[in-house]
């Protein structure tokens, strides 16, 4: 019997939770990242919320998940370091470099994860992919900026799209970009922040994800490099 998208995000949310355990503390905080895979994991969070201090959360949504079970949410300012950050992908490669943003929560999820000791990235199979690009790549950009941002990208060979009636939580917009394909995921995110108005862009391989706990049709798989 096949098992759905929204079960092979349960499995790995339930796999990062055993993932995490044996490291927790009762002073520990514990990085969250934003979309239906990290919502899953907050779920399965709350069933130890009693072994651990609180959480940083990547966006107000999850932030807002993390307070309804009554888990304690800090100011990524007051916290000194961070374990783990556990957080989905639209996309990863096979060097764990990933392509996020779908939520529109790539900054504050970058901002998280380069404070956070290890990334733990959970995804389902549909995620995981040769090159980087198919997923149109998120691009939070100053609102005032976005035809010149737009402009430069095209510049770049990419096909941006301004996706329409979405604020980011830090008041910006999104351009999807098109038409990519990531050969140079670690260069290209480099050049992307590079422009005038980019706040940042969805390309996670200056910082990639350090495990990727695939759900499959066979289990969940453990992937590092
Ligand atoms: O980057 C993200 C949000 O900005 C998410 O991690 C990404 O969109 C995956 O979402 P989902 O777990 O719902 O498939």
């Amino acid at each position: 019997m096949s098992v759905n998208q929204d079960q092979l995000k349960q499995a790995v949310a339930l796999a990062a939770l055993e993932h995490i355990k044996p490291h927790i503390e009762q002073d520990s905080i514990i990085g969250i990242g934003t979309g239906s895979t990290a919502n899953f994991f907050i779920d399965a969070l709350a069933t130890i919320k009693n072994q651990f201090d609180g959480a940083v959360a990547s966006s107000e949504a999850s932030a807002e998940r993390l307070k309804s079970h009554g888990i304690p949410v800090y100011d990524l300012n007051t916290v000194n370091s961070l374990e783990f950050y556990i957080d989905g992908a639209d996309e990863s490669n096979h060097q764990l470099q990933l392509i996020k943003g779908g939520g529109a929560a790539l900054t504050r999820e970058k901002i998280v994860a380069a404070v956070a000791k290890s990334f733990v990235c959970i995804a389902d199979e549909s995620k995981l992919v040769d090159v980087l690009g198919t997923f149109p790549l998120p691009v939070e950009v100053i609102p005032m900026a976005r035809s010149h941002v737009a402009r430069e990208i095209v510049k770049l060979g990419g096909d941006p799209q301004y996706r329409e009636g979405v604020v980011t939580d830090n008041g910006n917009v999104i351009l999807d970009v098109w038409n990519l394909s990531i050969t140079s995921p670690r260069d290209l995110e480099a050049q992307l922040n590079n422009i005038v108005g980019v706040v940042t862009n969805g390309i996670f391989a200056l910082r990639p994800a350090d495990v990727l706990l695939l759900g499959t049709q066979d289990g969940v798989k453990t992937i590092t490099v």
